[in-house]
């Protein structure tokens, strides 16, 4: 590729600017905002029209770094973790709360890096309203961070375990409704098993799929197809299945790392006491690393990408949003 120098200009209006960053962790993609102080009003409204892929700048969600101190929810992190001094505040492109992301903690912390807020070296305790996250670069290289992401939990308990489901779920696309398994990682997720490729490829996720007993706070739905066991470089026998997921206050994105979690502990619940700890988990941006971890938690590795650094007119971005029919 030939170099390019780009002259420093701007084509923004002389209203307020906000200053933003766009990355991804295997295309989960996300506008990023350095707010140390709390100071930008993060509506949902404004939510919204930063991940308006047309109107705005376009992600799956919105990711705000911003001092714990300054959040009511950073209490409790500091509380778990005095270290844990900055905040990783996720919305849903649809501006709605969530309590983690997978993906977007290994991209926040490498935005907390080039923002110089870490070194890059140790762990980087980041705190999220799921509790506080440690990140810290991984040996795979090329830009992999790894996160211990805490504890993961069957919400349907031991009999649910024993059944390997305890919910339903249909599929769009698909002929019949199929069992389920619900698995918290912090987040709510509902993992279901396919046969094939074929059925994989044949979900339409351009709907929810419909979840019974319908989950009170919502859930992300993972569709997935085991693909068996390999043999690692350094003899270890790691699992592999790929996955497509529908996310909660999303819908359909190409990658989600709680949900490749939330899959590979269930595939390993249902594969019995023998099962690998390792999986790898492909999802259509990429491929991610979930290990089991002793004491029932759980490890996810993956790249994190920044990809552009700018500003967003934010009159030009809230303009014509009130005005839009909502079909
Ligand atoms: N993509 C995320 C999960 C984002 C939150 C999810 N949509 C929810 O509402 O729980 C990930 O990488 O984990």
């Amino acid at each position: 590729m030939s170099s390019t120098t780009v002259k420093a200009t701007t084509t923004l209006g002389p209203g307020p600017h906000l200053r933003v960053a766009k990355g991804h962790g295997t295309e989960n993609d996300f506008v990023l905002l350095h707010d140390p102080d709390g100071q930008v009003d993060l509506t949902p409204a404004l939510v919204r029209g930063l991940a308006d892929r047309r109107a705005g700048l376009g992600g799956d969600g919105v990711i705000r770094l911003v001092r714990s101190t300054r959040l009511a929810e950073g209490a409790d992190a500091l509380a778990e973790d005095p270290s844990a001094v900055w905040f990783m505040d996720y919305r849903n492109g649809d501006g709605t709360l969530a309590e983690m992301c997978g993906n977007g903690v290994r991209v926040a912390a490498l935005f907390a890096e080039r923002l110089g807020l870490w070194d890059g070296t140790g762990a980087l305790a980041l705190a999220t309203r799921a509790g506080v996250r440690r990140v810290h670069s991984d040996p795979q290289g090329s830009g992999w961070y790894a996160v211990d992401m805490g504890g993961w939990t069957m919400p349907g308990g031991a009999g649910a375990a024993a059944r390997g489901m305890d919910a339903e779920v249909e599929v769009p696309g698909l002929p019949v409704v199929r069992p389920a398994l619900s698995i918290d990682v912090g987040n709510p997720h509902t993992v279901l098993a396919l046969a094939d490729a074929a059925e994989l490829a044949a979900a339409d996720l351009t709907r929810p799929p419909v979840v019974t007993p319908t989950p009170l706070a919502g859930t992300n739905v993972e569709l997935v197809v085991p693909l068996g066991e390999e043999t690692g470089p350094d003899g270890e026998v790691v699992g592999r299945l790929r996955m497509r997921v529908h996310e909660r206050g999303v819908g359909e994105t190409r990658s989600c790392g709680t949900g490749a979690c939330a899959a590979a502990m269930a595939v390993r619940t249902w594969a019995g006491a023998e099962a690998p700890s390792t999986w790898l988990v492909e999802v259509p941006g990429g491929t991610v690393r979930v290990r089991a971890l002793p004491g029932g938690r759980v490890e996810l590795a993956g790249p994190a990408r920044l990809v552009a650094d700018g500003e967003v007119d934010l009159e030009a971005l809230v303009r014509d949003a009130a005005a839009r029919p909502s079909v």
